[in-house]
């Protein structure tokens, strides 16, 4: 089932077109990599689906669809519960593990204590922090390790229950160890999540995703399953780009 569909999506800052004529079919519960060089799009694209781009002061035309329904008819703070994003430098909030944890939630109306000590568990085990934390849930969130507080991040991201996740990458400055936790995470996320990935490491791209889409100055060159697009793409500038030619 396709969750997000884009159709003829342009977006712009200001008079530049940043993406261009883009159609797009985001499958449910899979992991979608998005890849392509510096400055391509990638994170413009991202920032339609939550609808963040008009506070960046952008604008689109076009049509994008959640769940069958037009994005700009749903409320933008409905939209934001139901599609989560997480960014390159992990930004836990300046507060406790469990503050953190309970913030959205509380701020969307929970007040119950045993309802919000199972979202902080439930959402500490799906990130794999549980064990690492669990002693010290007061500790200062700016306390735990990079990689950690970005686990901390996505396990933030999912308390108030959204389908889709964003990350734009979310591994880049982690080291190769908190790279594994977060893929072997994103993994086990699918199951429940639909996920889209902006990543610049093809084999993350590679080893964690369903489907990749080649952007390319903010056309989309080339959309299909991953191993498809890595083992035989059609577009020769697909090819080239994945065999690190250029970008
Ligand atoms: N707030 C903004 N105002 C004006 N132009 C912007 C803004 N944000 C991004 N752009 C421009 O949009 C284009 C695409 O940027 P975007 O960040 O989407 O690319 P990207 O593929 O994610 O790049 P990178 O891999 O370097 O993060 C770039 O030319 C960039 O300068």
């Amino acid at each position: 089932m396709d969750i997000i569909e884009l159709d003829s999506l342009n977006a712009y800052y200001g008079d530049k077109k940043i993406l261009n004529n883009i159609n797009m079919k985001i499958k449910k519960n899979k992991i979608t990599a998005i890849i392509g060089p510096s400055g391509c799009g990638k994170s413009t694209l991202l920032s339609v689906l939550n609808r963040m781009l008009e506070e960046n002061g952008g604008s689109t035309r076009g049509n994008i669809a959640f769940k069958g329904k037009d994005i700009s008819s749903y409320d933008k703070e409905e939209i934001r519960k139901k599609i989560g994003i997480v960014f390159q430098k992990p930004t836990p909030f300046p507060m406790s593990i469990y503050k953190n944890l309970t913030y959205a939630p509380i701020y969307y109306g929970t007040r119950d204590k045993k309802k919000l000590e199972e979202i902080v568990q439930d959402k500490l085990k799906v990130s794999g922090l549980f064990e690492e934390v669990k002693q010290d849930l007061g500790m200062s969130a700016l306390k735990l390790s990079g990689g950690q507080q970005q686990r901390l991040c996505i396990a933030r991201a999912l308390t108030v229950d959204p389908e889709v996740l964003l990350l734009d990458e979310p591994c880049s400055a982690l080291d190769i160890k908190n790279t594994a936790h977060i893929e072997e995470m994103l993994l086990r996320l699918s199951q429940e999540y639909t996920i889209i990935i902006v990543t610049h490491n093809l084999s993350q791209a590679k080893r964690i995703s369903d489907y990749t889409a080649f952007i390319l100055d903010g056309e989309l060159i080339e959309y299909d399953e991953t191993e498809k697009i890595f083992n035989n793409p059609e577009d020769n500038r697909t090819k080239e780009y994945i065999e690190g030619i250029y970008g």
